[in-house]
């Protein structure tokens, strides 16, 4: 189906590498996140959420291979965790506890002015255009949905915010999951197949298709490249340009 063809009731966006350069997220957000962590946790240390992010974060299997990498028994402190989270920053794993807590650290980072939300320019022009179709726009990222709005709300495009009416993060399931499209169309109350997926992510997106939706991948500049295999099955766009014209079925 050719690119001018597609219609949809909602366009489900991914962030990092779809609305968001990679770079933004590597090099501006987790350095900021590793930087603050253990600051964040000594403020917080006695709150019931930060106990419940601590708890989780022990919980996860690779909290297990990092302390048997350390020569001493560790006590558990900010310290500590803000070590973990850092082992888990350098390998990009997008585990849950460690996404909520990222945005709670770039909460303030936001609000300080000191970080601004990288979107590409033809997101906004594509959310406005959207909007004024009377297409919903919702966000399926691993970062959390805290995150999530705040990189909208406070992007240099301005405030994208008021564009997007829903938000769903690994909360909801994994992103390679097919499970995963099938909870957020229901919660949507959209068939799957009126919901288009922009992704960057070739597993997302045999895996929305899987559920029932449209699918289309986007090769941002600094993405990795996609293969034969995945530009042969799913339409490639460098950019929102060509869908800024979408129509509801
Ligand atoms: C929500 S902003 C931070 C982005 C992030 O931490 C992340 O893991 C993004 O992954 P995505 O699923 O949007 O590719
Ligand atoms: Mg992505």
């Amino acid at each position: 189906m050719a690119l001018t063809d597609l219609s949809a009731k909602v366009v489900l966006v991914d962030i990092e590498g779809t609305t968001t350069s990679i770079s933004f997220v590597h090099d501006v957000l987790f350095p900021y996140a590793s930087a603050n962590a253990e600051q964040y946790l000594l403020e917080t240390w006695e709150t019931d959420n930060t106990k419940l992010i601590v708890e989780e974060l022990q919980q996860l299997p690779q909290y297990e291979e990092y302390t048997s990498s350390l020569d001493e028994q560790p006590t558990i402190d900010a310290k500590h965790i803000a070590d973990f989270s850092r082992y888990l920053i350098e390998k990009d794993l997008k585990v849950t506890p460690l996404k909520t807590l990222q945005g709670l650290i770039w909460d303030k980072g936001y609000a300080s002015g000191e970080l601004k939300g990288h979107v590409y320019e033809d997101v906004a022009v594509a959310f406005r255009a959207w909007t004024e179709t009377g297409l919903r726009i919702a966000v399926y990222s691993s970062g959390s949905v805290a995150a999530q709005k705040l990189i909208f709300q406070h992007s240099i495009a301005g405030d994208l915010l008021p564009h997007l009416s829903a938000h769903f993060d690994t909360r909801v399931g994994h992103k390679m999951q097919t499970e995963s499209y099938t909870s957020i169309a229901e919660s949507l109350e959209v068939e799957p197949q009126h919901v288009l997926f922009l992704t960057d992510a070739p597993e997302e997106a045999i895996a929305a298709r899987a559920a029932g939706m449209q699918t289309v991948l986007l090769a941002r500049p600094g993405n990795a490249p996609l293969a034969e295999e995945h530009t042969s099955a799913f339409p490639v766009i460098a950019n929102f340009v060509a869908l800024q014209s979408l129509k509801q079925p």
